[in-house]
């Protein structure tokens, strides 16, 4: 048998085939917040139905919720409304929910695997395109809409077309203080922000298998942003380890029949991938996004492109826009910039391990005066490791603001942390697009340790210009 890991799930989770390119696929876990599922509740009300597995659905509070104090909610009626309905469909249907503030909440892609909800071989969906987050962990995770989630809760299943497999090998290592974050900027620049539709993507190769599984977690995240449907890594030590942990975190070491099981959640040798792209792992620098889709991207050593430089016209077009909308001038180059405001958090870099890399940064130095560095974890978790660690601390010297409570916060920009026409921030998220943090205010996309060294200098910055 030839299987790509991604045939051996889905093989393994179809109930049904619905032709010759579509399957019934069956969910292993199911995720919520609060944005896009009022109307699926309301479906699921108006059809006499309930929730066929709300042992297998988990929600959370992120999108909107503060990050300051749990009363900030209370004055916020519109974000109070959101959050209350979350609240309401949960113990209507009686299913699970982490409450801002409450352990364990934080945003869904940090607090699943954190917890164990999220295992090799099996498959989850959520109402969110940041669901490839998981498939880190080897297994196929992926985004869903509205009438999609009713369904899910409905049936824990859903109707889907077969995806293309891709497998993108890197080669090599990263280069010291080069980061998944950079390799997955690269990617997108390499293959487009279309380059993905339609696939499946399967990171492998000596590069990958050597990232921590935080680091995977920022990779499969940011797959979306490339257009495929979702990002998988095959199991190895390192997922191992990391679900071990969490196992016996969670008072339940994993039994050895598990992990020979997780194990073979690897592709074949000989297994055969719709298409394949390698990648030189040393060649990867640190990136920065200059425009407004993450493919906009160049590293250090070049400078702000002019929409000329580029062959497609569709492509000229969209960096035209782009140069106009981030007042940036061809020839430009990266350290010229000058920012308001740091952004560190996210589903993508808002984990303890970027964390580290930030207080490893900021320890000793300061943020620059005119510079506003935010700083929200990921997870009620992510927070009091980072206290634990004293890296709070090591924040607040620095004159960075650590927030108490996790959340989406400026990644989206749907709480009060959302950034002024005009401004322009450094952030680990993984969206540019225009008003993605507020109207009118200008994103560039970066690794955590870019973003810390932005923060101290003013203007966006490599840590080796410190
Ligand atoms: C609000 C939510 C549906 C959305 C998503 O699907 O990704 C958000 O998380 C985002 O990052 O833009
Ligand atoms: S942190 Fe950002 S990208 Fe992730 S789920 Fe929240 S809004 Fe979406």
């Amino acid at each position: 048998m030839a299987n790509t890991l991604l045939e051996k799930i889905w093989q393994s989770h179809c109930v049904k085939h619905l032709g010759d390119t579509e399957d019934l696929i069956y969910f292993d876990m199911h995720l919520l917040h609060e944005i896009n599922t009022p109307q699926a509740f309301d479906s699921l009300r108006a059809d006499k139905r309930i929730v066929r597995r709300p042992d297998l659905t988990v929600a959370t509070e992120d999108h909107n919720t503060p990050t300051r104090s749990i009363e900030a909610l209370q004055g916020d009626v519109l974000r109070r409304q959101q959050v209350d309905l979350l609240r309401h469909n949960c113990s209507e249907f009686g299913i699970p929910l982490y409450k801002l503030g409450e352990p364990g909440q934080g945003i869904t892609h940090v607090i699943a695997p954190e917890q164990g909800l999220v295992l090799p071989g099996t498959t989850l969906v959520c109402c969110d395109s940041h669901t490839t987050t998981h498939g880190a962990l080897a297994l196929l995770a992926f985004g869903i809409g509205t009438s999609q989630v009713e369904h899910v809760l409905a049936t824990q299943t859903l109707r889907f077309q077969k995806f293309k497999s891709m497998r993108i090998t890197v080669e090599n290592s990263l280069r010291a203080n080069i980061s998944a974050k950079d390799l997955a900027l690269y990617i997108i620049r390499h293959i487009g922000t279309g380059g993905g539709i339609g696939y499946v993507i399967e990171y492998t190769g000596n590069a990958i298998h050597s990232l921590s599984m935080e680091a995977r977690m920022t990779l499969c995240n940011m797959s979306v942003e490339a257009g495929a449907s979702a990002g998988i890594i095959g199991v190895d030590d390192v997922t191992i380890d990391y679900l071990r942990k969490i196992f016996v975190s969670n008072g339940r070491p994993p039994l050895e029949e598990e992990i020979e099981r997780w194990r073979t959640f690897v592709s074949n040798s000989d297994a055969i991938f719709d298409k394949e792209i390698v990648i030189d792992a040393a060649v990867v620098n640190e990136n920065v996004t200059w425009g407004t889709n993450p493919s906009q991207n160049i590293c250090f050593n070049e400078r702000i492109p002019d929409f000329t430089d580029y062959s497609d016209t569709s492509q000229q077009q969209a960096a035209k826009r782009a140069l106009e909308y981030m007042k940036l001038k061809p020839g430009q180059s990266l350290q010229d910039i000058l920012i308001d405001k740091v952004f560190i958090g996210s589903c993508t870099n808002g984990r303890i391990e970027d964390l580290r890399v930030v207080a490893g940064i900021l320890e000793g130095r300061s943020v620059y005066l005119n510079v506003d560095m935010v700083i929200v974890p990921g997870s009620i978790k992510v927070r009091d490791q980072a206290i634990r660690e004293g890296l709070d601390k090591i924040f607040k010297e620095a004159g960075a603001d650590f927030r108490s409570l996790p959340g989406c916060s400026m990644c989206c920009g749907l709480n009060e942390d959302s950034m002024r026409e005009g401004q322009r921030s450094v952030s680990t998220s993984n969206r540019n697009f225009e008003g993605r943090q507020g109207t009118g205010a200008m994103t560039h996309i970066a690794s955590p340790a870019v973003a810390a060294a932005s923060a101290i200098m003013g203007r966006i910055a490599c840590p080796s210009d410190l």
